[in-house]
């Protein structure tokens, strides 16, 4: 990746953009255009997206629609073609933030405040309720629960009852997260537990080389759950997860090469997409995104720590099995470079169409190898800008 701070040929920003010094040289760098900050900076306001939780019957969710419209003077409107996706408008016209959070849907676990595009990246994997999945970058953990409320009946109706212990209605599937700050994952850890999921295991590890194979949840095993006690020659300990309910702390020892059916890689990025995170540096100041983001020298390990994350998702992922790679970057080193390279090095792996962003008409990628690949735009689609790729292993 080209260094940020280094002097660049292409023209200085327009005399108007207040933008840091160091951020409008990223930008340069990587040939990304200013006032496209400028503008979300000053008259744009992107919209926010929930999701409701799975349970949540269709008439559940219209009447959760009309209380947060109400609770947060907002329009809120179902998003065409992403199941169980809303958008959020405020009605005023001051620049107010929507604070889904202080809803009472929110505060009892019915919504998900989540950007419409992690949602696309999560329903791109097609997760079926008996999948194992591995979400390789989990913290803080918004597309991990979504992951886990997948593989929940959906429209079911709200029943609370089943708080503890593992939800028989669920299908067998797994969602393993991975994540090398044990900080982040402690809020990771605390979604989980506020969204009762039970099929989830956390780990602090390297995500270029964590290899734990997929669980056999004790519910699925033959024969009655042993105590834990004792000795069990079918069980050995797991390398010690960060987070694990009961039942799946344990593997059984024939399962050691198991591989998952999908894995995500959500990578670690310049989050240069994400406007609403850019617009908060207004606030916090710039220097912290300067010291968090733009380092040079984390921006040179940032590519190949991307590789590597993307190349070891591979490795865990069964033949024929699905593969997302996304990032909230707009820069084309942190994305299409990426794909680039690993197609390269893994020749079998194709690249899919992204289902369900028909409705945000992405215009295609202008390389014809990777125009299955998507960007999201934050101006021309209002949402928060990433990319997504979806990669399938032959058979
Ligand atoms: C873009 S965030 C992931 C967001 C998350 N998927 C979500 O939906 O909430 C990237 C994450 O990658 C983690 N990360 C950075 N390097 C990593 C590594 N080598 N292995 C695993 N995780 C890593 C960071 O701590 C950060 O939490």
């Amino acid at each position: 990746m080209a260094d940020p701070t280094a002097p660049s040929d292409i023209p200085e920003a327009t005399p108007t953009s207040d933008l840091p010094a160091s951020f409008l040289a990223f930008l340069r760098a990587h040939d990304l255009p200013t006032d496209l900050y400028d503008q979300c900076r000053r008259q744009y306001r992107p919209h926010r997206y929930y999701r409701t939780a799975a349970h949540l019957t269709a008439a559940q969710s219209a009447s959760l629609s009309t209380a947060v419209a109400s609770q947060l003077n907002a329009t809120v409107t179902a998003v065409d073609g992403v199941p169980g996706f809303w958008s959020v408008e405020p009605l005023g016209n001051d620049d107010q933030d929507v604070r889904l959070s202080q809803t009472a849907g929110y505060q009892v676990g019915d919504l998900y405040g989540i950007d419409v595009t992690s949602g696309i990246a999560v329903l791109a994997l097609e997760v079926q309720p008996d999948d194992h999945v591995l979400d390789l970058c989990c913290a803080p953990g918004a597309k991990l629960c979504m992951l886990a409320d997948l593989m929940r009946p959906r429209g079911i109706g709200e029943d609370r009852s089943s708080s503890t212990g593992h939800d028989a209605r669920n299908g067998g599937g797994t969602v393993t997260g991975v994540d090398v700050s044990e900080a982040r994952l402690a809020t990771c850890r605390s979604l989980v537990r506020k969204y009762r999921h039970d099929n989830v295991r956390l780990f602090a590890a390297d995500g270029t080389t964590f290899d734990a194979p997929a669980p056999v949840p004790a519910w699925r095993r033959p024969g009655p759950p042993k105590d834990t006690g004792g000795v069990d020659e079918t069980r050995r300990p797991w390398r010690k997860p960060f987070h694990a309910p009961r039942l799946l702390r344990f593997e059984n020892s024939q399962s050691a090469t198991t591989l998952y059916d999908k894995v995500i890689v959500d990578a670690e990025c310049t989050h240069d997409g994400s406007i609403a995170h850019i617009r908060k540096y207004d606030t916090w100041g710039w220097d912290k995104f300067e010291t968090q983001f733009l380092d040079p020298e984390r921006l040179n390990c940032l590519a190949v720590l991307q590789r590597t994350l993307l190349l070891n998702g591979w490795r865990q992922l069964k033949p024929g099995g699905i593969l997302v790679y996304s990032t909230c970057s707009l820069t084309r080193a942190q994305n299409e470079d990426v794909l680039l390279w690993f197609l390269a090095r893994c020749p079998g792996a194709s690249l899919e169409a992204v289902p369900h962003c028909a409705t945000f008409n992405p215009r295609p990628l202008t390389d014809l190898r990777l125009q299955y690949a998507v960007r999201f735009n934050p101006i021309e689609t209002r949402t928060s800008g990433f990319f997504v790729a979806r990669l399938r292993k032959p058979c």
